[in-house]
């Protein structure tokens, strides 16, 4: 749709805060909060579950799916984790113009919220396999860093206010206008 606000993924790894933070964000912006684990294939979700790190193959149809809903749902917020460059290059094909702020978070707090984080299906275990993942910011990628140990409210209102300021997002290439 062209002229439309775009839609921002909030990533980092596995408990940087992407789901706490994004759904306050999202309802302080009246805006649809996305969570792209809810897009996994169920094979994904049992990989991780069994303590098995996902690869690029098995991440490449979630990534399309994560980035059809970035498009559709604009403007929107999605928790995702889009530890590569790669794989943030693929959301920005499918989703022109997308946000992207990064929770960075020290890996003893991580740690920390994994121990006490129930009912989630990501094991504690596949956390050194998402610090070695995540690649930062490449050349002429623009990624907002915020400090992940703010309080959720700050960090929701600092992610608020990037969906607010945003300016339009292009149009997606191959998709007529007019
Ligand atoms: N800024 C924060 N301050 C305190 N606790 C936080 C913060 N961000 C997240 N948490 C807690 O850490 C845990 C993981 O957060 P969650 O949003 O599920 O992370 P993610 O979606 O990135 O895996 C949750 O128990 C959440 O309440
Ligand atoms: O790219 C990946 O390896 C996965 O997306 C992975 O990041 C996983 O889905 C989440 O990390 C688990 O969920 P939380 O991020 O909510 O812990």
């Amino acid at each position: 749709m062209p002229g439309s606000r775009p839609s921002l993924v909030l990533m980092g790894v596995s408990a940087a805060g992407k789901t706490v933070v994004g759904r306050q964000a999202a309802a302080a912006a009246g805006i649809p909060f996305l969570d792209a684990d809810d897009l996994h294939p169920r094979a994904n979700v049992e990989k991780m579950a069994r303590g098995i790190p996902l690869d690029d193959a098995d991440r490449a149809p979630w990534l399309d799916a994560v980035g059809g809903e970035l498009r559709a749902a604009a403007p929107c917020i999605m928790a995702c984790s889009a530890l590569t460059r790669r794989y943030r290059a693929r959301l920005r094909e499918l989703a022109p113009g997308t946000l992207f702020a990064l929770l960075d978070v020290p890996r003893a707090v991580l740690e920390q919220r994994l121990a006490t984080r129930r009912g989630h299906f990501m094991p504690a275990s596949l956390l050194d396999s998402q610090l070695t993942a995540l690649e930062p910011a490449g050349q002429g990628e623009r990624i907002v860093r915020l400090d992940g140990v703010q309080s959720i409210a700050s960090l929701a209102a600092q992610v608020a206010a990037l969906v607010a300021e945003a300016p339009d997002a292009p149009d997606a290439p191959g998709v007529p206008v007019g």
